[in-house]
Order: structure tokens, then C-alpha cells, then sequence
């Protein structure tokens, strides 16, 4: 921040965020298998009614509840309808045939009794109780009418929308496409995990960082790509990501020194660079690149992934219709202090059903004391001392 500069609250930057990741949603249409958590594009009509035929509720006899109004009736059995493909033939005036759940009611029945609440002898249902017109039969289109409403847009797809649609006989849905991200993670020093560092490089953590946190976030990653401190080798992957993406995220190369590839190519093309009141994640850039946001994080690897936490993953969440990240109200077992000015997000972990203890230090190099923490604790810029026994607000990671 240079001295003078407004510095952004926390909630000023999520709102410039939330303004930034607007995204023309694109669709696709994809098999019932693979549409669970997806969301309905557009609304589904059912192609059947449904039931599709009249059918029965229950294992017992098809009949006409005028034959049976006066009880006890007799009605001779004249054959069975399984629950089987087919058109049984039409009733007969003074009969019954035995039926099965889910079998096709015959042309001439109105209604079915139970199989328990007969007696058979000699071939003859002896009924004793009379039953009304309807009764145990399913009618076609008694749950939903041919053309009606099925599911209506925006519908986040569970096993009950997608049984609805299987039972209509729909095999595939249109559903939102998720948000294409790709993610540039940039420094000469970086290395990929897995092989021997030279003197001076640290191994690269926020790729996948980003990348596993975009995806648990219901978005897809198009690109991940490492590149150094090289303008011309970042513009180039800068070209690349706007093409094939939704939204570019990068790390690293924003702060103060020399050698910020990403704020010395970005801010030439209109990129705010800015540092906002928050630790860690204080450095943050925005710009708008050939249509696609661009929102660069800080390299530090704990300001990335709160960064990502905070900004991102919100959104996309909610594009993804996925549920938001819990906020909880909790206990304090310590004293700690912030730092004034700046809502700090310390990392920590639950104890117990509403305590928290704090892991760790406020640096934003500790990627051990993030992985050993669940939730991050929230003060407020204001808020300098704390103490044991205070409520502080967490946010479950
Ligand atoms: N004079 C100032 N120096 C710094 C300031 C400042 O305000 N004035 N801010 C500090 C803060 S806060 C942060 S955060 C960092 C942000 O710096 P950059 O975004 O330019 O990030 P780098 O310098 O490229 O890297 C910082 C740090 O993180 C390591 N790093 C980078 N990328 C990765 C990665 N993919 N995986 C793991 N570690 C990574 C890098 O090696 C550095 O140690 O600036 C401070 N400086
Ligand atoms: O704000 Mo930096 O992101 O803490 O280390």
C-alpha cells in the first residue's frame, strides 16, 4: 500500500470479487449417472405421465366396486395379472382376477382388495367388505401429467430429482457446465514436489493448492501451469489460461520487489494491485484480461489458500451449488494477540463442540500449522487483544 492509499476491508475485496466472477454459464447434457450434485439448466418436463397406466397398490383382486357393494360378495377368479409387460383383457361384469402391485389394471375393474381381506373357495373371492371406485388403484398421470413440470431450473440434482427423471424415462440432463479455471503459479525459485531442490528453490504447494481447492469447490481446472519470473514466459501462459478459461488464477509476483512477474505484466493492462486489511493475503491483484478476471494471489502458500477461502471459493460454491463453508461462533481456550488495522485470520482447531484453540503462528510461510488446523478464527480489524473465555467467529476449512 502505498502511503495515503485507501486499503480495502476484507468484505470491500470479496465484494470487488463477487463483482469480478460473474461467468456466462455455459450447459451440457450428461447421463443420469453422472448428473448427482449438477444443476438443472433448464426446467424438465415430463415426457409421460405418470404412472404410466393405471396399475395396482396392492397383491389381491382387480374388481368392479359395484359387484361388491353388497357384501358378502362372491366373485369367481377368471385368470392372473402379473406385474408384466402386456394389455390384460377387460374385466367381466361379476368377476375378479387376481392382480399383483404395480400390474396393469384391467379395462372394466375400478378397484382392488387385498389379498388378505379375502377368502378363496373353490375358485371363488368371497369379499366381505365393500370397497369405493378408486380404491388401491394407481391412475395414470396421478403424480404428474405428460408436458407438466418435472424439475424446475437451478435444481441442485439429488437421488430423489434423479429417480423422478429415470422414472419419467429421461436418460440425460442438460446441467450447468462448472466454471472453467486455470491456475498460473509463478517464481524462478519454484520446484515440483518430487524432485531434488536446487540451493534456493522451495517446492511449488499452491499449485495444488489452488487447483484441489477449485475443484472441491465444483469448478474444473483446464490448466495448471508453473512458469518463472520471465515476462514473455508469463504473458505466454497468461494468453493461454484466458483462452481456454472461465477465470485465471495466479500466485505469487505481486508485492513490492523486483522480479514481480505477475504485477509487472498485469498492471501495464489495467490490473489493480492492491493490499488489503488482511493477514495473511495482504497483497492482492484483479484485472480484467481479453474478457477473463484475472485475481492474483499473494506466494506466500497460507495467504493463497486463506485468499482462495475467502474470495474464490465462495462464489464458485454457490455457482456450483454447493454448500457454503460453515461459520460458527466458538471459544476461545488462549489469549491472542492481533494485529491492529488488519482482520487476521489465525489458524486453529476445534475442541470440543464450540471451543478453539489456536495452532500455530500468524505466518504466512507455516503450511504445516494450516494443514494441522480445521477451521481459520476471524477478528475483526479492530480487534487487538483477546482472551481467554472470548467468543471469536471461525470458519471451518
Ligand atoms: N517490502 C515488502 N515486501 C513484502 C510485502 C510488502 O508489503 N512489502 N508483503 C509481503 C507479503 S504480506 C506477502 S504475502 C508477500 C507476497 O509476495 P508475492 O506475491 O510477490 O510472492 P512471492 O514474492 O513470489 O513469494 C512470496 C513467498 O512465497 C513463496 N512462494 C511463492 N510461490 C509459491 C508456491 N507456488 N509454492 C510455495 N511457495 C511459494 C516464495 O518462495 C516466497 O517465499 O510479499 C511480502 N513481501
Ligand atoms: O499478507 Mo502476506 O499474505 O501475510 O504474508
Amino acid at each position: 500500500m502505498r502511503i495515503g492509499q485507501h486499503r480495502p476491508s476484507v468484505d470491500e475485496h470479496a465484494a470487488l470479487m463477487r463483482s469480478l466472477l460473474v461467468f456466462e454459464r455455459r450447459t451440457e447434457t450428461v447421463a443420469l449417472d453422472e448428473a448427482l450434485g449438477r444443476i438443472t439448466a433448464r426446467a424438465v418436463t415430463s415426457p409421460v405421465d405418470l404412472p404410466l397406466f393405471r396399475n395396482s397398490q396392492m397383491d389381491g383382486f382387480a374388481v368392479r366396486a359395484s359387484d361388491i357393494a353388497a357384501v358378502p360378495a362372491k366373485l369367481p377368479i377368471v385368470g392372473e395379472i402379473p406385474a408384466r409387460p402386456g394389455q390384460p383383457a377387460p374385466l367381466a361384469p361379476g368377476t375378479a382376477v387376481r392382480i399383483m402391485t404395480g400390474a396393469v389394471v384391467p379395462d372394466g375393474a375400478d378397484a382392488v382388495v387385498p389379498v388378505e381381506d379375502t377368502t378363496v373357495v373353490d375358485g371363488v373371492a368371497v369379499i366381505e367388505t365393500p370397497r369405493v371406485v378408486g380404491e388401491y388403484v394407481r391412475d395414470r398421470g396421478s403424480d404428474l401429467r405428460a408436458g407438466d413440470e418435472l424439475l424446475p431450473a437451478a435444481t441442485v440434482l439429488r437421488s430423489r430429482h434423479l429417480a423422478a427423471l429415470a422414472a419419467a424415462g429421461i436418460a440425460s440432463v442438460e446441467v450447468l457446465a462448472p466454471v472453467r479455471v486455470a491456475v498460473i503459479t509463478t517464481g524462478a525459485e519454484l520446484a515440483a514436489p518430487g524432485v531434488d531442490p536446487q540451493p534456493g528453490q522451495v517446492y511449488d504447494a499452491n499449485a495444488i493448492a489452488i487447483v484441489s481447492a477449485v475443484r472441491a469447490a465444483g469448478a474444473s481446472v483446464v490448466i495448471s501451469a508453473r512458469v518463472t519470473d520471465d515476462h514473455d514466459t508469463f504473458r505466454a501462459a497468461l494468453a493461454a489460461a484466458t483462452d481456454a478459461a472461465d477465470l485465471v488464477i495466479t500466485s505469487g509476483g505481486i508485492s513490492m520487489g523486483d522480479y514481480e512477474v505477475v504485477r509487472e505484466v498485469l498492471e501495464p493492462l489495467g490490473a489493480t494491485v492492491t493490499t488489503i486489511a488482511m493477514q495473511p493475503g495482504g497483497p492482492q491483484a484483479t484485472a480484467v484480461i481479453d474478457g477473463v478476471p484475472v485475481i492474483s494471489f499473494p506466494g506466500n502458500p497460507v495467504s493463497t489458500q486463506i485468499s482462495v477461502e475467502m474470495f474464490v471459493a465462495p462464489v464458485l460454491r454457490e455457482l456450483a451449488g454447493l454448500p457454503a463453508a460453515r461459520r460458527q461462533s466458538r471459544v476461545l481456550d488462549t489469549d491472542v494477540r492481533s494485529v491492529p488495522g488488519k482482520r487476521q485470520l489465525l489458524r486453529g482447531r476445534a475442541v470440543g463442540e464450540d471451543g478453539v484453540t489456536v495452532v500455530g503462528g500468524p505466518s504466512s510461510h507455516l503450511v504445516a500449522g494450516l494443514a494441522a488446523s480445521d477451521l481459520l478464527i476471524d477478528i475483526p480489524e479492530a480487534t487487538v487483544q483477546l482472551r481467554k473465555g472470548d467468543t471469536v467467529e471461525t470458519l471451518a476449512l
